[in-house]
């Protein structure tokens, strides 16, 4: 959550983004200002163009119309890669991990790719010790000092979870994109997971799609709701969740919790 008193300054905005796809339009004109520091979750029943609207910002997809400026650069037309380099960084669903490496050298080649020195072996072995030491302190951050030697495809979901967040960090991200962070984990990792943000994430930019409402309701600063590809509502939660439209186009959607 946002500190008092931080800079409240717009680090993300769409203009009328619009994404048909063969005459569907998924995203409508979706006007949404991001601030920096603050945690912006995106909400909506199925179907609503969430994941849509996820992927332009990403640059998976491109939109039909509508611009998307980022810290007051237009990068409507950027390539995914220039994106991340300019420190926009999706985390989850799409997975940043190698399964079969460990938690600690996982992390470690998400520092060396931020340093740039993914092909430069012939560097001296203290830049890797201090690459090493690097990757055990961000583990020990998201709980997983434990777990720094065992393969990450022997970890269990929830910790799994938790080394996606260290090796997004590790990138020192300046906007984090958080796909669905909670999906398909029982009540305990939920609980785990949306405390390990809440502690992890301060002070940074996020924007997050997910649909359990309590981690909506506990992490987020302000909110908005889409449906049917339009923005219905926005807001901090208490406002939002008493919105009598956004009740109604809940109701019957079958995911909400
Ligand atoms: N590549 C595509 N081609 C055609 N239609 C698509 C495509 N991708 C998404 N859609 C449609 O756009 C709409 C929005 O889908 P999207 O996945 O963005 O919604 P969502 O809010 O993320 O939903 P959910 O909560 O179920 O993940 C849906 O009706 C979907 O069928």
């Amino acid at each position: 959550m946002s500190e008092p008193g931080q800079e409240s300054r717009c680090i993300l905005e769409t203009r009328g983004l619009t994404k048909d796809f063969k005459g569907f339009t998924a995203v409508k004109d979706v006007n949404l200002k991001v601030q920096a520091g603050t945690i912006h979750a995106l909400i909506g029943p199925n179907g609503a163009g969430k994941t849509t609207f996820f992927n332009l910002l990403t640059k998976f997809l491109k939109p039909s119309a509508g611009s998307i400026v980022y810290d007051g650069t237009d990068i409507t037309r950027r390539k995914p890669a220039a994106i991340a380099q300019q420190g926009v960084i999706r985390s989850f669903q799409i997975s940043a991990v190698f399964p079969h490496l460990s938690a600690r050298d996982n992390v470690r080649i998400a520092l060396q790719r931020k340093l740039g020195i993914s092909y430069h072996f012939w560097r001296p072995i203290r830049v890797l010790d201090q690459l090493n030491q690097q990757a055990v302190a961000l583990l020990e951050q998201v709980g997983l000092r434990n777990f720094a030697e065992t393969p990450a495809v022997e970890m269990p979901y929830g910790r799994k979870r938790a080394l996606e967040i260290a090796t997004t960090i590790a990138l020192e991200p300046r906007l984090m994109l958080l796909d669905e962070p909670t999906q398909g984990m029982g009540a305990e990792d939920v609980g785990a997971v949306t405390d390990l943000i809440g502690r992890v994430v301060k002070g940074r930019t996020i924007i997050m799609v997910e649909h359990n409402l309590n981690v909506v309701s506990t992490l987020a600063d302000r909110i908005t709701v889409l449906n049917r590809g339009e923005i219905l509502a926005e807001g901090p939660y208490d406002e939002v969740s008493r919105n009598p439209e956004v009740m109604e186009a809940y109701m019957g959607a079958r995911d909400v919790e």
